[in-house]
């Protein structure tokens, strides 16, 4: 199943550089909910919106967002299942999805809250394998008030697992992030970028919107629904904010496009409920990605036998 949600686009490198002193690498952010993983890798990324281009596709990870410091380019990813790992869907398959997800990335952040570890903690800690560096990121140093009882914590911390390195910081505070990037640096393969540096665009968003609604969709369906269920973008329009301290507005119009009719009804739900449920959820998502108001319209349309249509394939944007 989450095979099925990530595209399997090989990393190219940026054409006309031949890579001479780059750096270029996967960091996986993983911890469990609420330990301020999106706030460290809006940071860390530097840029309100954390996705890129469909090139920006590896076989396992999605890609959250990237940042190009310097000759290195830090990229870092989303592996499936994290986020849902105090759902009761955590079951054996997922965790070895999730498993797999991190094993191929050149660099873990293992986020908790700095102080605490909790059976939570410990649940997401035991899913990362061996072989792969872990840098522990104790977040919120700021909540911390005894500063003098973060070392035996700190020394509990490697007594639990063979951290590679061990960082108190506070994801809201610049100069800590700064640090930590120096850190990732070092664990990044001497190797060409695999993006430009101007990779980030306003498509990008657009895509992402419809990366979001495919993985609701599938999330929400399970199994039931075929991969050739697609997301066409039918409208993207952005619109400045109506006054000082306001977001920007984006409008968006959406249509899911299956094969059958049997599909749509399942795509719709009980009283429109799941499509409701994916609307809304792509929607508060993207929101806190774009850091913008969101309108989502979504649709459900049926296209028979459209993956074996070239054509339309290509209509789709799916060259
Ligand atoms: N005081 C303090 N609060 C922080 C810090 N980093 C994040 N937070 C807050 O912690 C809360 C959770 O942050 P998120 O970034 O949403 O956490 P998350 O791990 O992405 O959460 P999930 O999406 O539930 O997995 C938010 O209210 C953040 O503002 C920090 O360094 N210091």
């Amino acid at each position: 199943m989450l095979e099925g949600l990530l595209k399997s686009t090989p990393k190219l490198a940026v054409p006309g550089t031949d890579g001479a002193g780059q750096r270029c690498g996967l960091v996986a952010i993983v911890g469990k909910p609420n330990v301020g993983k999106s706030t460290l890798l809006n940071a860390l990324v530097g840029q309100k919106i954390s996705i890129t281009s469909r090139k920006a596709q590896t076989t396992r990870h999605r890609i959250t967002g990237m940042r190009t410091e310097g000759q290195t380019q830090f990229v870092f990813v989303d592996t499936p299942g994290f986020q849902t790992i105090h759902g009761n869907a955590l079951n054996k398959s997922l965790n070895k999805a999730v498993q797999g997800a991190v094993s191929d990335v050149d660099l873990v952040l293992f986020v908790v809250e700095a102080g605490s570890f909790t059976s939570a903690d410990e649940k997401v800690l035991k899913l990362l394998g061996d072989g792969i560096p872990v840098v522990l990121v104790a977040n919120k140093l700021d909540n911390v008030k005894e500063r003098a009882g973060l070392a035996p914590w700190l020394q509990a911390m490697q007594a639990r697992a063979r951290f590679t390195e061990m960082i108190p910081l506070s994801a809201k505070n610049a100069k800590d992030i700064e640090r930590l990037l120096g850190i990732c640096e070092k664990f990044l393969p001497e190797q060409a970028w695999w993006y430009s540096e101007d990779e980030l665009t306003d498509r990008s968003e657009k895509f992402l919107a419809s990366e979001l609604v495919r993985e609701k969709l599938f999330r929400l369906t399970g199994d039931e629904l075929p991969y050739t269920s697609t997301v066409v973008i039918d409208k993207f329009e952005e619109e400045p904010p109506q006054k000082k301290g306001q977001k920007r507005l984006l409008r968006i119009a959406a249509t899911i496009v299956v094969e059958r009719d049997g599909h749509k009804a399942m795509v719709i739900g009980d009283k429109g409920e799941r499509i409701k449920r994916i609307g809304m959820e792509t929607r508060v998502e993207l929101e806190k990605l774009a850091d913008a108001k969101v309108f989502l319209e979504l649709w459900v349309k049926v296209r028979s036998g459209w993956a074996d249509d070239e054509a339309r394939v290509r209509s789709f944007g799916y060259e």
